[in-house]
């Protein structure tokens, strides 16, 4: 049941073909079956790349564009650039998980990449301020979209024993793309068009990766694709196709009869779909409210803030610290498990901002007056406390890169197939309403409470999560999606998901 691509005990993949070189064949194909997983992964997961860069690229964008766009920017013209991505992200998930119900995973990867590619040409174009909303909207909308159906994709292709990996690719790929965006950004120079211009390319990359792509083969069965779901299973290194397609039909068949009318109110009724949601969109909430994205989007104003010099070349070294660390959740999630990662790392989350909190009450730093990231703030750099401060920041986004930053990106492996994709559109729309929250209320909380305060909140939402983590939310590691639904149907499944 457990068996995945890289199990010693599979059997040749194409028995038709291996019947007459029993001996060198299975080694032969259970490798091609890996590299195509790996292949099939890092396609899909190229759009986390451009999810990355897309958001990444408006910090320097921002400050680039002086009167480009006809004028000079206005506050209101500022908030409308950077919000309108979020705001279509949220609107566009939940839809993208409805039509990758309705016409498979693959043709929604499809249509969020085509919207990428005009998204960034239409911005590089853009000659005001509307047409840059415009353009900001329709890459908003390729975010949501592939944000919600990418990983439900790879979670249905990826063997049991190794999706906790092959999912977080997709946030070694945002947080690398964040990265790339950062130093693209200040590579061009002011060029801006060049740099929202260059979005492009990865997405043309992924345009010619996905013509060899195949669809989801859970989403096969489910649309009684019978024999389709068995060939794609097998060219996943599956060995005993027939069974797997059976499970995956059998649990089919269980949820129709449960199934109450609409896939919205199967979601919502069905006890375990319910705590799945609960789960999902708790956690991706969690992941927003924690406040990192807080840093991505005013890291530099904080550090001007406190008197460093290079404010901008300073808060890269959180988006450093947060690629470096989602490479660290990366090699060990299936090792260590979900659960166990956030508990172990929500902690140090905790420790990191309150510490920022405590480095806070000893800096003079007023916002009122220097809230913007080009201003050259008074307040010395050499105060020891404005090093504790970059240290504790560093070291709070180094636990939230581990643990929260990826696994709520888990999220499809909660849910049983007929409302996994509407589930996690919902989930992925949570984490960009939060995400929108956090973006519209972190100026305006350290100019009204203050920013220890302001940090002292998000400890505060940081121990309500991690108490809530440990109530709710059950280990998943290792198990095949159609083993995880059961863990939920009589509970929070806590207990019965710390099995060995
Ligand atoms: O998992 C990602 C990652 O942590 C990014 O760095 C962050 O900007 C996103 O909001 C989050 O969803």
């Amino acid at each position: 049941m457990r068996a995945g691509a890289g199990d010693e005990s599979q059997q040749p993949l194409i028995v038709e073909e291996s019947d007459n070189d029993a001996t060198a064949l299975p080694e032969i194909t259970q490798k091609q079956a890996n590299r195509l997983i790996w292949l099939l992964t890092l396609s899909a997961g190229l759009s986390g790349l451009l999810f990355g860069y897309d958001t990444g690229v408006i910090s320097s964008t921002l400050v680039s564009i002086h009167e480009d766009l006809g004028r000079p920017l206005t506050t209101f013209d500022l908030s409308a650039i950077t919000s309108s991505t979020s705001l279509l992200a949220l609107l566009a998930s939940p839809l993208a998980g409805h039509f990758a119900d309705v016409v498979g995973r693959r043709p929604v990867i499809a249509a969020a990449c085509g919207l990428f590619i005009f998204g960034a040409l239409f911005q590089s174009a853009a000659t005001n301020v509307w047409t840059m909303v415009l353009g900001r909207s329709v890459v908003g909308a390729a975010v949501g979209a592939a944000s919600a159906v990418v990983p439900l994709y790879i979670a249905e292709i990826a063997p049991a024993d190794r999706r906790g990996q092959l999912v977080s690719v997709q946030s070694v790929f945002i947080t690398g793309g964040q990265v790339v965006a950062y130093i693209a950004g200040w590579a061009v120079m002011g060029r801006w068009r060049w740099s929202v211009g260059f979005g492009s390319v990865p997405a043309l990359i992924q345009a010619a990766l996905l013509v060899g792509m195949p669809e989801s083969p859970r989403w096969l069965v489910l649309k009684g694709r019978d024999d389709d779901a068995a060939a794609v299973f097998s060219r996943l290194g599956h060995d005993d196709c027939d069974h797997i397609v059976a499970q995956v039909k059998h649990e089919v068949k269980q949820e129709q009869l449960s199934a109450s009318g609409s896939m919205f109110k199967e979601l919502i009724t069905v006890p375990a779909n319910r705590r799945a949601l609960t789960i999902a969109a708790g956690l991706q909430a969690l992941q927003q409210l924690s406040g990192f994205n807080s840093l991505m989007y005013f890291s530099a104003t904080i550090f001007a803030l406190v008197g460093f010099t290079s404010p901008i070349g300073t808060s890269l070294s959180i988006s450093v610290s947060n690629f470096v660390f989602t490479l660290l959740a990366f090699t060990i999630i299936d090792r260590v498990g979900r659960r166990r990662i956030l508990l172990y790392s929500i902690p140090f989350m905790i420790l990191g901002l309150a510490s920022c909190a405590l480095a806070f009450m000893h800096i003079d730093a007023s916002p009122s007056d220097s809230i913007s990231p080009s201003s050259d703030a008074s307040t010395p750099a050499s105060s020891p406390w404005s090093l504790v401060l970059l240290f504790s920041l560093i070291f709070y986004v180094a636990a939230y890169a581990t643990g929260l930053g990826c696994v709520p990106w888990q999220q499809s492996e909660l849910f049983s197939l007929s409302v996994r994709s509407l589930g996690s559109g919902l989930a992925t729309a949570t984490n960009w309403t939060s995400n929108f929250i956090v973006g519209a209320t972190f100026l305006p909380m350290m100019h009204a409470l203050g920013p220890s305060v302001t940090f002292l909140v998000y400890v505060f939402v940081c121990v309500v999560g991690y108490v809530w983590v440990w109530r709710c939310y059950p280990e998943t590691k290792n198990l095949e999606l159609e083993e995880v639904k059961k863990l939920l149907e009589n509970g929070w499944g806590v207990r019965a998901g710390e099995r060995p």
